[in-house]
């Protein structure tokens, strides 16, 4: 069904680590489609931000509704069912060292409930050519540098057709080049109609890909004038 309704809307949130609030009243949503930096200095709450968009810290006050699941009220079991919607990407590449790629794709595929092991194959070679990443199908994750293993783990990401893709500093690790590839890789991806929060220190990616831009700043999340 066609609908134009923001794939996040978040209202008057406070966002706490334990007992503190990290963010005050936070108030933005993110449209079908759209690409947007999340930037601020360590600390100020990207992290703790992109953890209750994903439902993995509990939204205490106020309001968020993301690819049309209600987070504040999200009981554990029902997790599964918004991670099937939106992709994750964080700094350290989180693959499964002891199987190879193919098996860390199948795996994902397998949690989330596919059953028919030829269309799983299939969505295997279609997500890792949509990365560039074709040939490494049979290779360890040892066997591949950085770059290719962010790759394959936006692949992974990417293998339900999410509506949105949540990164965490998803060239932290990289040099400058290889960042740069991932950074355009995010960009095809977007192309192709997927949203992404993208949080990042990198200003050199900022500059070279302008997009929309939310600061987490002094305990509150601003719209940024894009540079
Ligand atoms: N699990 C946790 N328990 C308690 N406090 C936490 C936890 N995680 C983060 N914090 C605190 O919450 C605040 C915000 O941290 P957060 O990781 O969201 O910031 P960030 O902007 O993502 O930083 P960075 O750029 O370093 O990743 C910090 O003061 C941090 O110390």
């Amino acid at each position: 069904m066609f609908t134009s309704e923001p794939v996040v809307v978040i209202q008057s949130a406070f966002i706490y680590q334990n007992e503190r609030i990290v963010l005050n009243d936070v108030n933005f949503s993110i449209n079908k489609g759209e690409f947007v930096f999340l930037i601020g200095r360590t600390g100020s709450g990207k992290s703790s931000l992109l953890k209750t968009l994903y439902a993995d810290l509990w939204l205490q006050q106020g309001k968020a509704k993301v690819a049309g699941f209600t987070i504040e009220t999200m009981k554990a079991a029902e997790r599964p069912f918004l991670r099937r919607k939106i992709g994750v990407v964080f700094q350290d590449f989180q693959l499964f060292m002891d199987r190879n790629v193919q098996e860390n794709l199948m795996w994902v595929l397998e949690a989330t409930g596919w059953t028919d092991s030829a269309r799983m194959k299939a969505r295997v070679a279609e997500v890792l050519m949509q990365v560039g990443m074709s040939t490494s199908r049979d290779k360890m994750p040892h066997q591949l540098s950085g770059g290719e293993q962010q790759r394959v783990v936006i692949a992974r990401a990417l293998l339900n057709e999410p509506q949105i893709l949540f990164a965490d500093e998803p060239t932290g690790n990289l040099d400058p080049e290889v960042s740069g590839q991932i950074i355009e890789l995010f960009h095809e991806i977007n192309k192709a109609g997927t949203a992404i929060l993208m949080a990042t220190h990198d200003f050199d990616m900022i500059r070279k890909f302008p997009a929309r831009i939310l600061k987490c700043e002094n305990g509150y999340v601003k719209e940024q004038p894009q540079v």
